[in-house]
């Protein structure tokens, strides 16, 4: 016999009323239609005065109770428990996490990205080499922010595998000279360097930095082009260009003297002094530090707080906040751009590269 050909009884409908309080909150739209069939099961066609226009909440609910006219009370009694029965399966089967193999995004081969609890996450995934970032990872982070900044998430998180967040460059990149010589690749490298951190720039939606761990170079610069950014307290902020004979990026020649005040943005950016995370936020670099006991339950859930927040309202903020330094930004990306394919060709540059891949030097 079909549900709708039944009759419920009134255990049924106790039986629905107390599984409604465990239900998860099906929606303003659901919740009026509950209220109107319950009123209608218990009382019968609505009997009390229309509420006044101003009475906006109890409006809508003499509204939707009204709707129902003369509908006999069992039949709501019936529908009640029909409504409630239906909720329960579907919010059973969207309970049902699929694991993470199931759900990421397909196409990248050094990212995981996820979409889910309008979040799209992206995560840099190269943890044996602490996700150093070589040309096809700038290439998928970029296709990643551009499907990101189309799709029907409300934010996007940039995030590492592993204990690192990532160790920037890969060093390697430099490796690769191609028959056209070492200037070409300079040259090369400076206008994929100038895209990449202009998808940042450019990006609508609010971004958030989860930095699960150590950051070094061009994970961190770019961070001054972030809404927020959240770190483990076992993270730390390196940026150590002059000892690789390179010079700043990621439009932190601008971003870091403005967020810290140019001293300490310059022995950053200048001598690379590390800072930990308690020390990148008390100078403005990063928003809040979690116990790295914690730190992925504490953050996901923040943000999944976050993500039910009206879309739009959010991308307009964002706008509002960040338009009007959009032009200088990318003007300082590409100054920045042209000064390290200058670097690049020198010999403070190479030794130190060459140092590192010989494993004579590290950090
Ligand atoms: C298109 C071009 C754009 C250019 C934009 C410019 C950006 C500037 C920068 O980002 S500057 C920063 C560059 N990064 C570094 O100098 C970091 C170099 N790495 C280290 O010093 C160390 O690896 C470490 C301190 C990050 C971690 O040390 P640890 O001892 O914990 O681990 P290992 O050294 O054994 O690392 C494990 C393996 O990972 C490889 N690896 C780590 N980082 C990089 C890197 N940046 N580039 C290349 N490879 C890296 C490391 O070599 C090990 O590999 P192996 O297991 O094969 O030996």
């Amino acid at each position: 016999m079909s549900k709708t050909a039944m009759r419920a009884s009134q255990k049924d409908f106790e039986s629905a009323l107390s599984q409604v309080k465990r239900l998860k909150d099906p929606g303003n739209e659901v919740k009026l239609k509950l209220y109107a069939l319950y009123k209608q099961a218990t009382e019968g066609p609505c009997n009390t005065p229309k509420p006044g226009v101003f009475d906006l909440i109890n409006k809508a609910k003499w509204d939707a109770w009204n709707a129902l006219g003369s509908l006999p009370k069992e039949t709501a009694r019936q529908n009640y428990v029909d409504l409630v029965s239906g909720l329960s399966s579907s919010s059973d089967s969207s309970s049902q996490v699929k694991p993470e193999a199931d759900r990421k995004q397909p196409g990248y081969e050094t990212l995981v990205v996820t979409s889910e609890d309008s979040i799209t996450k992206i995560m840099m995934n190269r943890p044996a080499k602490k996700n150093a970032i070589t040309i096809q990872m700038y290439n998928e982070i970029m296709l990643a922010l551009k499907a990101a900044s189309k799709d029907d998430s409300a934010i996007t998180v940039l995030t590492g595998n592993g204990d690192y967040y990532s160790s920037g460059n890969d060093l390697s990149n430099f490796t690769d000279i191609p028959p056209e010589g070492i200037e070409e690749k300079a040259k090369s490298s400076a206008i994929l360097l100038r895209d990449f951190v202009d998808c940042f720039i450019d990006f609508p939606k609010p971004l958030i930095a989860v930095v699960n761990g150590p950051a070094v170079g061009i994970s961190v610069t770019i961070l001054g082009l972030f809404d927020t950014v959240y770190a483990s307290s076992r993270a730390t902020f390196h940026t150590p260009f002059s000892h690789l004979g390179q010079s700043p990026e990621g439009c932190s020649s601008y971003t870091f003297p403005k967020i810290m005040g140019p001293a300490k943005a310059a022995e950053m950016l200048i001598f690379g002094k590390k800072l930990t995370a308690a020390e990148a936020c008390a100078q403005g670099l990063v928003t809040e530090v979690f116990p790295d006991s914690t730190f992925q339950k504490e953050v996901w859930t923040r943000l999944k707080a976050y993500s039910k927040l009206p879309p739009n309202a959010m991308r307009i903020s964002k706008q509002v906040i960040r338009n009007r330094e959009k032009e200088k930004l990318r003007a300082i990306n590409a100054e920045e751009s042209r000064a390290l394919q200058e670097r690049w060709l020198s010999d403070e540059c190479t030794n130190a590269v060459m140092n590192f891949l010989t494993r004579k030097a590290k950090l």
